[in-house]
């Protein structure tokens, strides 16, 4: 499966081919966080400006992008006309991101099989109603889909739906079952809607606190692409500072504590650690991104630590902490993870100016108890810093 992913759906060829589905989703991103500026009706000093819900905002973007890269649609209902999500899309992205937090949490039955039957996490139980939720919606779509290309109604691949239902094998038989169409669906849509959200959101909370390293971001940006057009996915290459800010995050704030577990193929032998053949390797993210003796200050978010670097990446082959991971099991989506996130977080710095809401000092940047998120989702105050054109509204 990894196969086809990388050759089908990730290929240089298809990243171009997604590309303006991705841009409607950032153009719609902005539209929506400015539409909450002009309808606030928050009393503090400010005009047209809003205390937004930035996790809401940035998770509602990726589930509009695994959707519109599936399916060709933003909305699964009606949507909403200021851009935000239906109560569909919110229940679709909340079910992705429980089947996520279940996917790294530890079970006893992942040890002990016999256990399973029991659930005694209850674990199992909540992944199949985040399951049930989502395939609620994927379902009819993928099932219409189908009848579409089988009486010939559609003859044009459109989007990665439509890429899986017209791979053949050597003799022209479809190659995936309808199945297996729909359980990859969903774990492509696991992977790509968390990682670049829960990056931009830590970005932003950590430069609200330091508003010189914002600053000096949204200068990069004035400079490299200016106030009359947004910043686009061709412009990445030359955010170096953005691209640091986003590197710092996914140093200090990865996603999980733990890289998902690997089982070693072979005797090997470790910085003098003897692993045996079948053990379970699990890689904690948090001690690499802030091992003391890798990292100065491994606790402060300090993006210049990355700027000597001739690139700037979010790649991190070296493993100093892991971002992308690497080796055969390394993630595939490097290229569209980057845009993704990149375009997220300077999309957010170019158009608008962050401050910490009113009544506040400062943005709390306490972990949650169980998981790496904020405890509290980010909540933001956003005044918008561009012509009123440039918003689509
Ligand atoms: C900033 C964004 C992203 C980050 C930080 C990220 C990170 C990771 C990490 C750490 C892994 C585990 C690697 C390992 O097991 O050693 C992984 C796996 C994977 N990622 Fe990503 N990812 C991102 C975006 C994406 C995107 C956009 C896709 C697009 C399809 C994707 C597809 C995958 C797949 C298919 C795997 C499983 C690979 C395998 O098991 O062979 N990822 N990712």
């Amino acid at each position: 499966m990894r196969r086809i992913i990388t050759s089908e759906v990730l290929k240089p060829e298809r990243h171009m081919w997604l590309l303006q589905k991705r841009t409607e989703e950032a153009d719609n991103l902005v539209r929506f966080i400015y539409n909450q500026c002009k309808s606030s009706t928050t009393t503090d000093n400010f005009m047209d400006s809003s205390v937004v819900n930035v996790r809401n905002t940035v998770r509602q973007y990726t589930g509009n992008i695994v959707r519109k890269m599936m399916f060709s649609r933003r909305y699964f209902g009606e949507g909403r006309k200021d851009g935000g999500p239906g109560l569909e899309e919110e229940e679709h992205v909340n079910s992705l991101f429980t089947s996520l937090a279940y996917l790294y949490a530890f079970s006893p039955s992942d040890y002990l099989p016999c256990l399973r039957v029991f659930d005694l996490d209850g674990h199992e139980k909540m992944v199949k109603e985040a399951l049930s939720i989502i395939n609620k919606h994927h379902d009819p779509i993928v099932d219409e889909r189908i009848i579409q290309w089988r009486n010939g109604e559609k003859k044009e691949v459109e989007d990665i739906l439509d890429v899986f239902l017209t791979i053949n094998d050597t003799k022209g038989k479809p190659l995936l079952s309808v199945e297996e169409i729909k359980a990859q669906l969903i774990e492509l849509m696991i992977e790509i809607v968390d990682n670049p959200a829960h990056v931009a959101e830590w970005a932003m909370a950590e430069m609200i606190n330091q508003p010189q390293i914002m600053q000096k971001a949204v200068e990069e940006i004035d400079i490299v692409v200016g106030k009359d057009r947004l910043v686009q996915e061709s412009d990445i290459a030359q955010l170096k500072y953005v691209k640091a800010c986003a590197r710092e995050a996914l140093r200090l704030h990865p996603m999980a504590a733990f890289n998902v577990p690997h089982v070693s193929m072979a005797d090997a032998v470790v910085a003098g650690y003897f692993i045996p053949k079948g053990s379970h390797v699990l890689l904690s993210r948090v001690g690499l991104g802030r091992n003391p003796r890798v990292w100065e200050e491994p606790l402060r978010f300090k993006p210049e630590r990355h700027m000597n670097d001739d690139v700037v990446d979010l790649a991190e082959p070296e493993l100093r902490f892991i971002s992308f991971s690497t080796g055969r099991r390394g993630c595939p989506g490097t290229a569209l993870g980057t845009a993704l996130t990149v375009t997220l977080l300077a999309r957010l710095l170019q158009c608008f100016s962050w401050s910490v809401p009113p009544n506040q000092d400062q943005i709390d940047l306490t972990e949650s108890m169980n998981e790496l998120f904020l405890a509290k989702p980010l909540h933001a105050h956003a005044k918008p810093r561009l012509h009123a054109s440039m918003y689509g509204t």
